[in-house]
């Protein structure tokens, strides 16, 4: 790697060989470009002053800013945020900062400063001894199910919390603790003590990592009281610092066993964070994209910071090591996307007229006006006085009353119900107490069996992804070859740089997300497995309590002789019947959306089949007329049958309307869905297809591909835009078992897949996408709020193999250029989801789901 003035990483592959003729013509370097880059001699105050001080003097006028840490293991995040005792990291720092700040306007304004210190972990969601024995009913007994959880670092004791949104629709931690204080010291006392409880383990890249993400929140609240107006400002300025557990893989940590899980989820946290990040540099883009803040609870909790009301600096960490290439080459690529996020700027202005300041006024102030002038509060305390004379009358009359009426209603009641304790009612008591128990137990498992359908649909749609990912590398390695097999423009010497790029893509080695998306499908079956089993079980131990229940239900009023009793045992029976009737309807639309997600997402495979299916046809008609071959009568009928099929677009016009019943199936469906919009037949989009589209059909006729991009479709594995060049039976092949056939229910599947292994891969059928190909990335950069640095350290724990960082000749060149090229080789895809369960809420509203697919890169051809 090497640097040059401070903002560019360049990043060279260490793997490829310089004195390889084949390749002499290609670029071992990627650059990538950011607002700062560190090398490893940097002190820890000048990471301090260049990333973060700048953004205290908006906290303390009432703006949000947030500083993530981000990074693999080991490269030194905990170490740039909490530091060490002679070298304080950016959190003392910064408060040390922000306490000088108030105590410069502590004359004009009250302040208080309080602060909260989280962590969000993975857990376990059952174990068996979290259990607990009732009377003597039987313990069901769970294996450990993980799942994200929110613990307070300040108050440990607290057990794990819960995410609230509140009535303006910001995310409140219900009983965090929140501690107020005037320095900075006691602060960075309380963090060192927090930090000390949070989880962390030894992984072969880092002695102490940490293996979840730590959230400080600093909520500075300032008071002032305008004395033209007797007005009373409230300014509200909120500060996050972020420190994101290792976005390594498994294999760099050499994780194994729980650490691998582990890994594995905290990189599905991450990955959530990613998708948000993509989906925000994409705003304001051609491929504006719904931004799914709900995919984890990391990305709740920092919605204000990615999505709008924060300016926001990240700090990328990576490790100089040859041998950790790859994992910064991913962080790289990840934080290079953070940077395009944008804050929503004025129109008129050109981004580029903006300074720091400027962009912090873009940035929404937390002030709130006290509105009602004081004289207005003297009107309304006057109103309240003699509304309570008022009602302190109207009591005393009434009490007047009824001492006039006879003795005291509340004593005669307390008399009647202490006679009332009969042995017959101490039954009942307990009658009531064992029922309330049974029901009770029906519902804890109603809701168990909802969370297990829930982290199902979790890692269905996960899984989905990665098979998507791999296809995706799949047709490109086609394409290559494909280009490769065309000698007429070899002939020609047209050679263009894109068609050696395709090349390169059959020659170079699989990239590391398509690695990382093998492994992780494997890991991902196999939890869907485990927890299908889980479910199994676990229905079968709701159907034992429900018999046991409804025998109770029977036997227990022949007990009872009383009739009003009798009649207070069938309504809390029914109560219950009522109440586990909603919760399994719940459970039973949880399971609708799952199965609809699996046959989306089979239909979408189905429809590149389809449109590969075409594109083979097209080419054998060629093929027919090139050879002069003659084609019996059938043939020519059935191809007839075929164009006139597809001229109709009756399939085309089928799918769509699958797709707005599937979304229209979803309860509370929140996308504005146009039926007739998308059933509409003149509609540019259906009619006219994509770029390339158009399509000479045999037989000399001339057909538009039907377009398959669903852009409003709001089902939940939709690609936004699909390419069909899967090859033929890649959809057995590439599909896990559970994808493979038409949608069993997911139980059936699950118990059915095995373990998925790579597929072999089939580059002798190569085919043409006639769908465009947008570039992830664009070029022209707007104004940021959020600002970059890259870290670059000296490996503590790593042996270092030759460093590859070196200083790149001065170039004045523009620097969007080479990200641009950069950018063509990176491809992505974007799966969002959304997934709400009961633990999310009161509500088990499921909102939908969607798979956005982006194209990996411009292709012209
Ligand atoms: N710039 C630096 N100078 C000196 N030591 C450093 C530097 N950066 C990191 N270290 C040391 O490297 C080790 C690993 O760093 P640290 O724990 O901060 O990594 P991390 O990225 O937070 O890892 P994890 O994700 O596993 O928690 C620590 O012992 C830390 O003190």
């Amino acid at each position: 790697m090497k640097e040059q003035q401070l903002t560019r990483v360049v990043l060279m592959d260490p793997s490829e060989d310089p004195d390889d003729i084949l390749r002499a013509n290609r670029s071992r370097e990627k650059t990538f470009v950011f607002d700062m880059v560190f090398d490893s001699t940097a002190t820890q105050e000048e990471v301090y002053v260049s990333t973060t001080k700048s953004l205290i003097e908006g906290v303390i006028s009432g703006y949000n800013a947030t500083i993530f840490a981000y990074g693999p293991t080991g490269t030194g995040k905990t170490y740039t945020m909490l530091g060490t005792d002679s070298e304080p990291g950016i959190y003392s720092r910064a408060l040390e900062d922000l306490f000088k700040g108030l105590e410069a306007t502590a004359e004009e304004m009250d302040y208080t400063v309080s602060m909260s210190y989280l962590e969000d972990q993975l857990n376990l969601l059952f174990r068996s001894k979290d259990l607990v024995q009732v009377s003597n009913q039987p313990v069901i007994s769970y294996p450990q199910i993980y799942n994200e959880v929110i613990r307070d670092l300040l108050n440990p004791s607290s057990g794990f919390l819960d995410l609230r949104e509140d009535s303006r629709g910001s995310i409140q931690i219900v009983g965090i603790t929140e501690v107020s204080t005037t320095n900075a010291q006691e602060i960075t006392q309380l963090l060192v003590r927090g930090n000390k409880r949070r989880t962390q383990e030894p992984t072969a890249a880092n002695r102490a990592s940490s293996r979840s993400h730590a959230v400080l929140q600093v909520t500075v609240t300032q008071r002032s009281l305008r004395k033209d107006t007797g007005i009373e400002e409230t300014r509200i300025g909120k500060l996050f610092m972020v420190d994101l557990a290792g976005s390594e893989r498994a294999a760099q940590t050499q994780n194994r066993g729980k650490r691998m899980k582990e890994g594995a989820h905290i990189n599905r946290s991450l990955l959530a964070l990613g998708n948000c990040i993509n989906a925000l540099s994409e705003r304001g883009g051609s491929r504006a994209q719904f931004v799914n803040f709900r995919d984890s609870k990391l990305t709740r909790l920092l919605k204000d910071s990615l999505g709008g009301n924060s300016r926001t600096v990240m700090i990328a960490h990576i490790s100089p090591a040859s041998s950790s290439f790859e994992e910064s080459q991913m962080t790289l690529i990840y934080a290079y996307r953070a940077k395009n996020i944008k804050t929503q700027v004025p129109e008129q202005t050109s981004p580029k007229e903006f300074g720091i300041k400027d962009l912090m006024r873009m940035v929404k102030c937390n002030l709130r006006n006290v509105s009602y002038h004081m004289d207005q509060y003297t009107g309304i305390i006057a109103e309240l006085r003699g509304e309570i004379e008022r009602l302190k009358a109207r009591v005393e009359n009434q009490e007047k009353e009824k001492s006039a009426a006879g003795p005291d209603l509340r004593v005669l009641q307390a008399e009647r119900h202490q006679g009332s304790e009969t042995p017959s009612s101490q039954a009942m008591n307990t009658l009531r107490a064992q029922l309330i128990g049974a029901f009770r137990e029906q519902m804890e498992m109603c809701h168990s069996l909802m969370e297990l359908e829930n982290t199902n649909i979790e890692l269905h749609v996960d899984t989905c992804r990665h098979l998507l990912t791999i296809a995706d590398w799949e047709r490109e390695k086609a394409w290559g070859a494909r280009t490769e097999d065309m000698p007429a423009k070899e002939e020609k010497g047209q050679n263009t740089e894109e068609e050696n790029r395709e090349v390169d893509v059959i020659d170079s080695p699989e990239p590391h997300e398509v690695t990382v998306a093998r492994e992780e499908i494997n890991l991902l079956l196999a939890e869907q497995r485990r927890t299908a089993a889980l479910k199994t079980e676990l229905e079968q131990h709701l159907a034992n309590a429900k018999e046991k229940a409804s025998q109770m239900e029977e036997f227990f009023p022949r007990q009872i002789t009383s009739e009003d009793q009798q009649e207070v045992l069938r309504l809390l029976c029914r109560a219950h019947e009522l109440q586990l009737g909603n919760t399994e309807l719940q459970a039973n639309t949880l399971y609708r959306e799952n199965l609809l997600c699996q046959k989306d997402f089979l239909i979408q495979q189905l429809q590149q089949n389809l449109l590969l299916c075409e594109e083979i046809i097209q080419q054998q008609h060629m093929l027919i007329k090139a050879q002069n071959i003659p084609v019996p009568e059938t043939l020519a009928r059935l191809h007839h049958l075929h164009l006139s099929e597809l001229e109709e677009g009756v399939l085309h016009l089928l799918l769509l309307l699958h797709s707005v019943m599937s979304s229209m199936l979803r309860p509370h469906n929140t996308s504005s869905l146009d039926v007739s919009q998308h059933l509409d037949p003149n509609k540019d989009e259906i009619r006219k297809g994509l770029p390339g589209n158009t399509k000479d059909i045999p037989w000399g006729m001339k057909c538009d591909i039907p377009s398959i991009t669903l852009e409003s479709d709001s089902d939940s594995c939709r690609s936004s835009k699909m390419i069909p060049c899967r090859k033929k039976g890649s959809l057995e092949t590439h599909l896990s078992p559970a994808f493979s056939g038409l949608p069993k229910s997911p139980v059936q599947q699950i118990s059915n897949a095995k373990p998925w292994t790579p597929s072999s891969s089939n580059t002798d059928t190569a085919c043409e996408s006639h769908l465009h190909r947008a570039s992830l990335f664009h070029q022209a950069k707007a104004a940021s709020s959020t600002s970059i640095a890259t870290k670059v350290r000296v490996p503590v724990s790593h042996h270092s193999e030759g460093t590859p960082l070196e200083v790149l000749p001065k170039s004045n060149g523009p620097a969007s250029a080479t990200q641009h090229s950069n950018a063509d080789h990176i491809k992505g895809w974007v799966l969002q989801k959304q997934v709400k369960g009961p633990a999310d809420g009161a509500s088990s509203r499921q909102e939908p789901q969607r798979v956005t697919h982006l194209g990996s890169h411009t292709r012209s051809k």
